[in-house]
């Protein structure tokens, strides 16, 4: 992993969750030197070993959130990084806690912003933001977008963060749910595809190790071939497929399963599945 030194972040962050996206955003800006473990805090609901395991990991600041109200009241930057069918009850309990400039930086799918500050009952500056898991190796892929209320300052920190550990882009937030679809679940479909290749290997004949080795040098190389020559997926693939050949004849096995179709309907499904969480948590307030 690259050591690189970026802007250091001299202000304290506080994770309001500690699963795996919590953990790949703090290991990205831990190895990027981006911030100090010391500033940094992962609190979780209940779940001591985690908590072990994280504070061994990384030298962070763990807890419970439940008792950790005071720092919740004091953090600059509070990033949310819970499950959706969780946030409705963190961000109740949390908004009476909160001064008007401690920044809210959400990594939740669906959840909107308006949603957020209704549940917290204010007028808070949001960033609402969809990372990947990539960013544990400082190559996630990063959609953001800001409320209203966010200062410059806040707008430049949030940049930082996830600039440390990959690509961002800022989009409307209404944009969110399909850049969900491409790059928020993305690594998913890719591993999955990996999976079958690997599988596929191993069925004709190679040994897992083999398999797995030529599979991941395949998915790189294609991902790089892609990024360093500018050149279009499509002008590549022709390149590969030969008229007649064994690649053409791949692909035709493919087509008639409707590849190209079913990955663009797996990406709407992605994103109507992120609409859905978020209509199901703005749906709870509407009956109250
Ligand atoms: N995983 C991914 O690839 C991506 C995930 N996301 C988003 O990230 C969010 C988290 O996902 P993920 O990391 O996979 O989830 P995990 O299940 O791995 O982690 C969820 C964490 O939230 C904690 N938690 C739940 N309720 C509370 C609470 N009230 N107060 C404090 N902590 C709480 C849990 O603690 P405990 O274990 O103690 O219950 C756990 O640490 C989701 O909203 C998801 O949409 C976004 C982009 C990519
Ligand atoms: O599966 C999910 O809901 C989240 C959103 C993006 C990746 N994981």
């Amino acid at each position: 992993m690259s050591q690189e030194q970026q802007t250091l972040l001299q202000q304290k962050i506080t994770f309001h969750g500690a699963g795996a996206m919590a953990e790949a955003i703090v290991r990205g800006l831990i190895s990027r030197l981006v911030v100090r473990p010391q500033d940094i805090t992962m609190l979780n609901r209940s779940n001591l070993k985690r908590q072990e395991e994280l504070s061994t990991r990384y030298a962070v600041h763990t807890g419970t959130a439940s008792q950790s109200l005071d720092l919740l009241a004091s953090s600059p930057v509070i990033v949310l990084c819970m499950k959706p069918k969780d946030a409705a009850a963190a961000l109740r309990e949390l908004g009476p806690l909160l001064s008007p400039n401690q920044l809210i930086v959400s990594v939740i799918a669906g959840l909107s912003i308006r949603t957020m500050q209704t549940l917290l009952g204010l007028k808070q500056p949001i960033a609402r933001t969809m990372p990947n898991t990539s960013s544990t190796i400082g190559l996630g892929a990063t959609g953001l977008a800001f409320s209203a209320e966010i200062t410059d300052e806040q707008r430049s920190t949030v940049m930082t963060l996830f600039e440390a550990v990959g690509i961002v882009t800022i989009v409307p937030e209404d944009k969110l749910e399909v850049l969900t679809g491409i790059s928020g679940s993305g690594p998913a479909y890719v591993y999955y595809l990996m999976e079958a290749m690997i599988a596929a290997g191993i069925r004709g004949g190679l040994s897992s190790q083999q398999s797995r080795d030529l599979t991941v040098q395949t998915v790189l190389g294609a991902a790089r071939m892609v990024q360093q020559t500018g050149l279009e997926p499509m002008k590549l693939r022709s390149d590969v497929t030969s008229p007649g050949g064994a690649t053409q004849a791949a692909l035709k096995t493919l087509d008639e399963g409707d590849f190209f179709e079913n990955v663009i309907a797996a990406v709407g499904r992605c994103a109507e599945r992120s609409r859905e969480m978020g209509a199901a948590l703005e749906g709870d307030l509407n009956h109250e």
